[in-house]
């Protein structure tokens, strides 16, 4: 298992300022207006090209899809499948983590994907998907 801690020291700053750049973006286009909770994310594939999304809520609220899978669906859609890294953005006092959905829906895409997990004041926590989803159910789980 990857290192749990520092598997964002792979990822240059220059990266992750990209990447907070586009996911601050991506959450002020967030379409929230049941929680008014605006979330972004940003997540840079292996071919370098970098896909941002933000929650997109519903009526029926059970259909509301996350900042993370947003950008998911944003980078399937632009031929990108692998992916080496996820920003995410909310306007709270602490950053807030992936939803557990979202974690199962990352880890489709991705071996340990560093995480940064920041706010709107510019704070920044680090983390993986290997610390957010140990013992993940994959692929190979369906072999029989
Ligand atoms: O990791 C998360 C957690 C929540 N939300 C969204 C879903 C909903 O629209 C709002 C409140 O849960 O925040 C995300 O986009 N990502
Ligand atoms: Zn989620």
């Amino acid at each position: 298992m990857a290192d749990r801690q520092n598997s964002t020291s792979q990822i240059s700053e220059q990266t992750w300022d990209a990447l907070y750049k586009a996911a601050a973006e991506a959450r002020e286009r967030a379409y929230a207006p049941y929680s008014e909770f605006l979330v972004g994310a940003a997540l840079l594939m292996e071919s370098g090209d970098i896909y941002a999304g933000g929650n997109v809520e519903n009526a029926s609220y059970g259909a509301t899809i996350c900042a993370e899978r947003s950008a998911i669906c944003s980078a399937v859609a632009g031929g990108a499948r692998r992916a080496s890294a996820l920003l995410v953005i909310t306007d709270t006092e602490q950053p807030a983590a992936p939803c557990g959905i979202c974690r199962q829906v990352l880890s489709e895409f991705s071996d340990d994907l560093p995480i940064m997990m920041a706010n709107t004041q510019g704070q920044r926590v680090p983390t993986s998907l290997d610390a957010l989803l140990p013992f993940r159910f994959g692929k190979a789980d369906l072999d029989k």
